[in-house]
């Protein structure tokens, strides 16, 4: 018996959740890398800055240090630069860190810090400009001196202050976009899993509802398709008949005599005499043909695309097989025959008058002395003389033939 199977579906199933499984986990990856990036951007401005202011207190205690080293006119030029320069800088800080998510209170000292320096600048300033012009003396280095190094110390620990607060910030926002991303990746894969597991419970269903079908259309000794099976097919085929217009036809067969099979052997050495006929018609067939096991000894054979001729022709072929089939164990001795009807389908429109035709034909068979095939049209032919004779003769005469052999 050839059925659908349901590996279509699994494939289906395995496709639809591979391709959930690969968007899921592209999706993780780009909201990973977007995280991460987000994290960078938004500290990296601020750290930038905050480096870069870090370089005036330097560059403040180096001047300071060659100021006392000697009292050169051009490290007060330097001081008058940096003093241009260090307000810039910490206005850049002031807004950076007004534009980052930093809590206020966090650094709201250190800002009092800066303010506090920007606050002595002018003093510095005016230190250095009286320097500048009244020349540099002892008394003009040490204010210059004393203010220096208070707005260099000053600086100097807002800035680290701020560097570190800064990090420490950056360090704890990417653990814990990376906690949320694993959080994510730990609920899609759930989800999957989830997925998966309905995907396997419907392919199970899908297996075993497919399964219980198959067995209410198997017949369980052959293995064959039973009369359910059989007039499903043969209702697609007429199906196909009627929109393409192939011919169809219809072959019943029934073994000869084989209740002395079960009576002299038993009735498991007849079941294996069943099973043996059936591999033998299957063997016979082509792919399209559907052989089923009707009942008892009587089996049908479906033949899509075939004339009547073609069903003739398979027909000899099987009365042939069935005559040189060997038998199973303690029948081995026994010669098997079976009887045939065969039809094409004209102008029945259904299976069960199709079958009722070919009945007539190989209870016929039957009648005209068993071991043979009969086949016929829908309504008598008038033969020569008037006749009404059925389209069976080359197979009857073969199987008639073959009779008298014997
Ligand atoms: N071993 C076995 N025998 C079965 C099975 N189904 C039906 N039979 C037997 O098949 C036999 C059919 O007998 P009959 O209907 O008289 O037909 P026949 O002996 O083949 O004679 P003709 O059909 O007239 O040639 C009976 O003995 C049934 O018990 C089965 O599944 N296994």
């Amino acid at each position: 018996m050839r059925a659908t199977s349901s590996r279509g579906l699994g494939l289906r199933l395995v496709a639809a959740f591979s391709l959930i499984a690969l968007l899921c986990a592209l999706a993780v990856a780009y909201y990973v890398s977007q995280a991460r990036q987000q994290v960078g951007a938004d500290y990296t401005a601020l750290v930038t800055d905050v480096v870069r202011a870090q370089q005036d207190p330097a560059a403040l205690r180096m001047t300071l240090d060659s100021l006392i080293d000697s009292q050169d006119r051009i490290h007060l030029e330097q001081i008058h630069a940096l003093l241009w320069r260090i307000p810039r800088r910490i206005e850049g800080v002031r807004l950076q860190l007004r534009r980052s998510e930093l809590v206020p209170e966090s650094y709201g000292e250190l800002l009092e810090e800066l303010d506090h320096v920007e606050s002595r600048l002018p003093a510095l300033e005016a230190s250095v400009d009286v320097a500048a012009e009244q020349g540099l003396d002892d008394q003009g280095s040490e204010a210059i001196l004393a203010l220096g190094m208070e707005v260099e110390e000053g600086l100097a620990w807002a800035y680290s202050e701020l560097n570190e607060l800064v990090h420490r910030a950056s360090a704890d926002q990417r653990q814990l976009m990376e906690r949320l991303a694993l959080a994510v990746a730990v609920l899609l894969l759930l989800l999957l899993l989830a997925i998966a597991a309905v995907m396997r419970m419907l392919f199970h269903l899908h297996r075993q509802r497919e399964t219980m079908r198959l067995q209410s259309r198997t017949d369980e000794l052959t293995a064959l398709g039973n009369r359910r099976w059989l007039s499903e097919a043969a209702g697609e085929a007429f199906e196909r008949r009627c929109r393409h217009g192939v011919p169809l036809s219809l072959m019943l067969l029934d073994l000869d005599h084989f209740k002395r099979i079960n009576d002299a052997y038993g009735h498991p050495v007849g079941d294996a005499v069943l099973v043996a006929f059936s591999q033998t018609l299957e063997r016979q067939v082509r792919r399209v043909d559907r052989v089923a096991r009707m009942g008892g000894e009587e089996f049908a054979i479906l033949m899509p695309d075939s004339e009547l001729a073609d069903a003739e022709a398979l027909a000899e072929r099987i009365l042939r097989a069935t005559r040189a089939m060997p038998l199973p164990g303690p029948a081995a001795e026994h010669r098997l025959t079976v009887s045939i009807g065969v039809v094409e389908a004209e102008e029945e429109r259904s299976f069960d008058r199709l079958y009722s035709r070919a009945d007539q034909l190989l209870y016929r068979a039957k009648a005209d002395g068993r071991d043979r095939a009969v086949a016929g049209h829908a309504a008598p032919r008038p033969a020569a003389g008037g006749v009404a004779a059925y389209h069976d003769a080359g197979v009857a005469q073969e199987a008639l033939s073959a009779n008298t052999r014997r």
